[in-house]
């Protein structure tokens, strides 16, 4: 098996800086860049620049040898999905730390994902990403707490259904949302967003290990993607972010999860207290919905994709109901 890890990952303040040099080490030349309006004020840099959501209609030149993505998950989804349509390298220069995209093969721009690449660097720059909107690091928690429904699903999954299961990437991440679990619970924050980068790339590393989102994504996610799909089947007018929905799917999941296993008494209140810290949401007016859509997306997210979780043939409306009323999410 081929594990594809960054070559170069500098998780540091004034990080950004050093991207040329990383350009010449790697002898990439003609770079493009990807990012958004919000984040153009980073690429102080004489390459091409294009905005995330103008790739479709814009004709790339196929002169590039590589692209980069500088911004938010959107930006740098993006960029990814180009640098593998395109065969060349990606790097990852994230300005914010909202989900695990910033490091993983993953391209989710939309569902189902797939895998892609991972980027042959990966670019932090802390002093940035400090200073982005703290909704955004907030929501960099939701996909990590998410990481520990996502291995118990995983588990799951290989003792009911016999799928391929990898101890090691599992442990990698699990013990990654522990460890930032814990640091949150006991500490002032003021290193938290450090602390996240390095979990989010942990998280998207493991994801590289397993070969598969599997080690990050499991019925949580489901239940995210669901609110996605009904997000656009009814024309809802929700801003919720990814990680801020795995939050809120993540202390769900583990209730479920709690229920079946007696070790696990008090998880999915000590995920929803780590997201509270942090200021993430934990209920569905937090996130924007109404209590139908989150019973609605409880009740198909087992259906999102072919991937055994603790949702197994899918929860009933009364389940749904029960369950979101009983984690205090409705
Ligand atoms: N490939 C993967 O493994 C994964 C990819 N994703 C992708 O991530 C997307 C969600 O990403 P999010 O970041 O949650 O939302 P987003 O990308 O839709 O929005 C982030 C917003 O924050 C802004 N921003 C970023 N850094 C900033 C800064 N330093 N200062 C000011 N504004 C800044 C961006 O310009 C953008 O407007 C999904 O739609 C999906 O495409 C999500 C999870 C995993
Ligand atoms: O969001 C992800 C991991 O955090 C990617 O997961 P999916 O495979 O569910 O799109
Ligand atoms: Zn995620």
């Amino acid at each position: 098996m081929i594990i594809i890890t960054p070559r170069y990952t500098i998780i540091e303040d004034g990080a950004i800086n050093k991207l040329e040099e990383v350009l010449k080490n790697l002898n990439l030349k003609n770079p493009l860049i990807v990012t958004g309006r919000n984040t153009k004020k980073y690429c102080k840099f004489s390459y091409d620049i294009v905005y995330y959501d103008e790739i479709l209609n814009s004709q790339i030149r196929f002169e590039y040898d590589s692209i980069i993505g500088v911004g938010g998950g959107k930006a740098i989804d993006t960029g990814k999905y180009l640098a593998y349509k395109l065969g060349i390298p990606f790097i990852s220069v994230p300005t914010t730390a909202s989900n695990d995209g910033i490091a993983s093969p993953i391209v989710s721009i939309k569902q189902p994902s797939f895998m892609a690449s991972a980027p042959i660097a990966i670019i932090a720059d802390t002093e940035i990403i400090k200073k982005s909107p703290k909704r955004l690091l907030s929501a960099g928690m939701g996909d990590i707490v998410s990481n520990i429904t996502a291995v118990l699903d995983w588990k799951l999954a290989y003792k009911e259904k016999g799928e391929r299961y990898s101890e090691s990437s599992a442990i990698f991440s699990k013990t990654i949302a522990k460890e930032l679990i814990s640091y949150v619970l006991n500490s002032d924050l003021l290193e938290y967003h450090s602390k996240l980068v390095k979990a989010l790339v942990g998280s998207g590393i493991a994801i590289a290990i397993a070969n598969s989102s599997r080690p990050a994504s499991g019925s949580e996610h489901l239940f995210s993607h669901a609110l996605d799909r009904l997000k656009e089947e009814y024309n809802l007018n929700v801003n919720s972010l990814h990680g801020e929905q795995c939050g809120v799917g993540t202390i769900m999941m583990s209730y479920l999860h709690e229920k079946e296993n007696k070790k696990l008494s008090g998880l999915h209140e000590k995920i929803k207290m780590s997201l509270k810290k942090v200021n993430a949401p934990t209920t569905a007016k937090e996130l924007g919905f109404d209590e139908d859509i989150i019973v609605e997306a409880l009740t198909i997210a087992h259906k999102i994709r072919d991937r055994w979780t603790i949702l197994r043939t899918g929860l009933s409306r009364e389940e749904a109901r029960k369950l979101a009323e009983e984690t205090g999410v409705i």
